[in-house]
C-alpha cells in the first residue's frame, strides 16, 4: 500500500518534519535522505526508489540542495523548504529546469523577530552571563560588573529590513531605540535613516542585527572593518545567516574585545560552533533555532502540505517571493 504513495525525499533532520510526517503520512511514502549516510542514488536503491519516480523534496537549511543532487532527479518538479531562505538550494539549477521552489512566507517572521529581540536583551543586560553567576553565588563573590548603559536610546542599525528587519525595528522602536538601516533599496514607507552604505551604517550604530538573506552579495556583508566600524561598545546580533559575518573575524574582534558582544542564532558551518565561544561570556548562543515553536512549525506545516498538494493536482501554487 505504502510503495503506492509518491515518494517525498527528505533532505534535512527529521525533527523538524516529524509533524507534518504525522499528519500526512497516509497521502506520501517519506524517504529520510538525511540520516542515511549513503549518496543519494544508493539511498534510493536501498529504498527501492527508481530515481525518476521523484518529483518531490521537502527540505531545510541543513541539508544543501545541490545541482548534483537535482541533476540526479529527471522528474523532479518542485523543492519546497521549511525556510524563509533558499540559500541552500541550487535555484540556477531549478530555473533551468523549471522547477517550483516554494519556501515559507510570514509563518517564521514573528518568532525570529522576537528572538532577534531577546538575543539583544540577553547580551546587553547579560542575562545568561548573570544566570551562570547567580548559579554559583556566594557569599564572598563580588557581584557581577553592571551592564553598562540602557537599552533605551541605542541606535540599532539593523541590516536587511523586509519582513523579519520590520518587525524587529517595530519592536525596538517600542524599547526607545533609535532605528536606522541599510537594505538593498531605500524603503519610501519607513522614515528611519537610511544608509546605503554598511561600514557607514555601523559606524552610527551601537547595535547591528542582521535580517536579510544569504547571497552573493551579502556574504561577509559584516566583515572586520564594519565590526571595527562598530566599536568597542558595539552588540551584533545574527537572524540571518552565519555567512553574512565573516566568523573567524567576529571570533577575533569578541576575544580581543574589539566589539562588545554578539547574539548568533546562525553560524557558518552549521551545526559546528566555534569553539573560542564558549568560553566567552560576552555571547549568547542560539542553535538556529529562532522559529522553533509548535505554533510557527504548526503554520509552516500548513504551507508546506497546501504547497505539496498544490502540486500533485496540478493546481496553481502559493509561491512566497525568493529573497
Ligand atoms: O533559517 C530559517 C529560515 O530561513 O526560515
Amino acid at each position: 500500500m505504502t510503495s503506492e504513495l509518491p515518494p517525498l525525499l527528505v533532505m534535512g533532520p527529521p525533527a523538524l518534519y516529524s509533524l507534518f510526517q504525522s499528519q500526512n503520512s497516509n497521502k506520501y511514502r517519506f524517504l529520510d535522505a538525511f540520516s542515511s549516510n549513503l549518496p543519494l542514488l544508493q539511498f534510493l536503491q536501498t529504498q527501492q526508489i527508481h530515481p525518476s519516480s521523484v518529483r518531490a523534496i521537502l527540505c531545510n537549511p541543513l541539508q544543501p540542495v545541490t545541482a548534483d543532487v537535482i541533476r540526479s532527479l529527471p522528474s523532479l518538479g518542485i523543492v519546497v523548504t521549511v525556510s524563509v531562505g533558499s540559500d541552500h538550494i541550487d535555484i540556477l539549477e531549478c530555473l533551468r529546469r523549471c522547477i517550483h521552489v516554494v519556501t515559507l512566507g510570514t509563518q517564521f517572521t514573528a518568532d525570529v523577530a522576537d528572538i532577534a529581540v531577546a538575543l539583544l536583551i540577553d547580551v546587553h543586560f547579560k542575562i545568561s552571563a548573570g544566570d551562570r553567576f547567580a548559579r554559583n553565588w556566594g557569599p564572598c563573590k563580588p557581584l557581577a560588573s553592571p551592564s553598562g548603559s540602557k537599552l533605551g536610546g541605542k541606535r540599532v542599525g539593523i541590516i536587511g529590513l523586509g519582513r523579519i528587519g520590520g518587525e524587529v525595528a517595530k519592536r525596538l522602536e517600542a524599547f526607545d531605540c533609535i532605528i536606522m538601516y541599510h537594505s538593498r533599496n531605500k524603503n519610501p514607507s519607513v522614515s528611519y535613516t537610511f544608509y546605503s552604505n554598511v561600514v557607514d551604517l555601523a559606524s552610527n550604530s551601537d547595535v547591528l542585527v542582521l535580517c536579510c538573506p544569504l547571497t552573493e552579495q551579502t556574504k561577509y556583508i559584516v566583515n572586520k572593518e564594519v565590526m571595527l566600524a562598530l566599536g568597542k561598545d558595539g552588540i551584533i546580533v545574527n537572524v540571518g545567516r552565519g555567512a553574512l559575518i565573516d566568523e573567524k573575524e567576529l571570533v577575533q574582534c569578541l576575544m580581543k574585545g574589539e566589539i562588545r558582544g554578539a547574539g548568533l542564532d546562525v553560524f557558518e558551518n552549521e551545526p559546528n560552533v566555534p569553539e573560542e565561544l564558549f568560553a566567552l561570556d560576552n555571547v549568547v548562543l542560539s542553535p538556529h533555532a529562532a522559529a522553533y515553536t509548535l505554533d510557527c512549525f504548526m503554520d509552516a506545516c500548513e504551507h508546506v502540505a497546501k504547497s505539496l498538494d498544490a502540486f500533485f493536482s496540478s493546481k496553481p501554487l502559493i509561491i512566497s517571493p525568493i529573497t
